[in-house]
């Protein structure tokens, strides 16, 4: 597939300087296969949806993100309903939505391969008021994990969310919440409610196990309360989805979602969304991803 004219969008900044590290390969990689590359790289998280914007405009065939969920949240704003196709070069600390998708994430060639290749699919995307989410929105305890890891600059990594679940546990109290999902109502208490359009959050714990991302569909874990000490022992089985079939772990699925609980504040794509309730809906097929 010669005379295709790709623009190359790189946050330097993503995963501490690996999308610095990773885009020349990458470029190299797609012009050797015959594509016009024009590259970009962005300052602020303003010129990932400022630049992805001009390019969709500009004409080009298609794009290729450098970068991780943040960056990948930040363009989605802009290529949702676009048309443009656009690649994922996994290049964060999470890298969850190209995890969803089955991107390699510790080989860029192997992943801007897929670009090469040219086989796009359709990505569904959470919506919730104006913000699309491409990932999982998190609301409860692990909210918390989310802000205290965000304010961490050590250590490097999903180790981050490690030692921020560690320091949480230790005051958390189970909270009250109403998750309605397609009109059923559930009143409950919960460690936390999480709402995924993909199965993944923190760098691979899979919170929405089985989620598809091209379903259609939300899928929602409750949390219900359990003790600290089972928690923690929750969470090694996020990372494989055995915890799937726990007693006190519900699952749903549907279409609309709205969250409300008093003191919450949601996260999305590993950033704040805002403070609960929040109506959480469904938009099929809203991006066109090389996978
Ligand atoms: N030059 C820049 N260009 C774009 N975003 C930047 C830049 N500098 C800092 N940022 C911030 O980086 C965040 C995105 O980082 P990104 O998610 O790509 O990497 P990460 O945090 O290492 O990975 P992950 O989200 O997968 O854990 C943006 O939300 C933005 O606020």
């Amino acid at each position: 597939m010669s005379g295709r004219r790709i623009a190359l969008v790189v946050n330097p900044t993503s995963g501490r300087g690996l999308g610095a590290r990773v885009a020349p390969v990458v470029r190299q990689r797609l012009a050797a296969a015959g594509l016009t590359v024009d590259e970009f790289t962005t300052t602020c998280a303003e010129d990932v949806g400022r630049i992805s914007a001009e390019v969709i405009a500009s004409g080009a065939d298609s794009v290729a993100l450098v970068g991780g969920d943040g960056t990948l949240h930040l363009a989605a704003q802009v290529l949702a309903g676009s048309g443009m196709p656009f690649g994922v070069i996994p290049a964060g600390t999470g890298n969850d939505f190209a995890r969803g998708l089955g991107v390699p994430l510790k080989d860029p060639v192997a992943a801007a391969e897929l670009i090469v290749a040219g086989r796009t699919r359709p990505v569904d995307l959470a919506v919730s008021g104006q913000e699309f989410i491409t990932t999982v929105v998190a609301g409860g305890f692990d909210s918390l994990v989310n802000k205290r890891a965000n304010a961490m600059t050590w250590p490097k990594g999903n180790a981050r969310y490690t030692l921020a679940t560690l320091a949480e546990l230790r005051t958390f109290k189970p909270l009250p919440y109403v998750v309605t999902v397609d009109g059923e109502v559930i009143e409950t208490d919960a460690m936390l409610v999480a709402v995924g359009t993909g199965p993944t959050y923190g760098g691979g714990l899979q919170i929405c196990a089985g989620a598809e991302i091209d379903d259609g569909l939300l899928d929602v874990t409750i949390i219900k309360p359990v003790s600290r000490l089972t928690l923690l022992q929750m969470f090694p089985k996020l990372s494989k989805g055995t915890h799937v079939g726990h007693p006190k772990v519900l699952a749903l699925r549907g279409t609309t979602v709205r969250l409300e609980s008093p003191t919450v504040t949601a996260y999305a794509d590993g950033e704040v969304l805002g403070p609960l309730p929040v109506d959480i809906t469904i938009e099929p097929g809203a991006l066109s991803v090389y996978a």
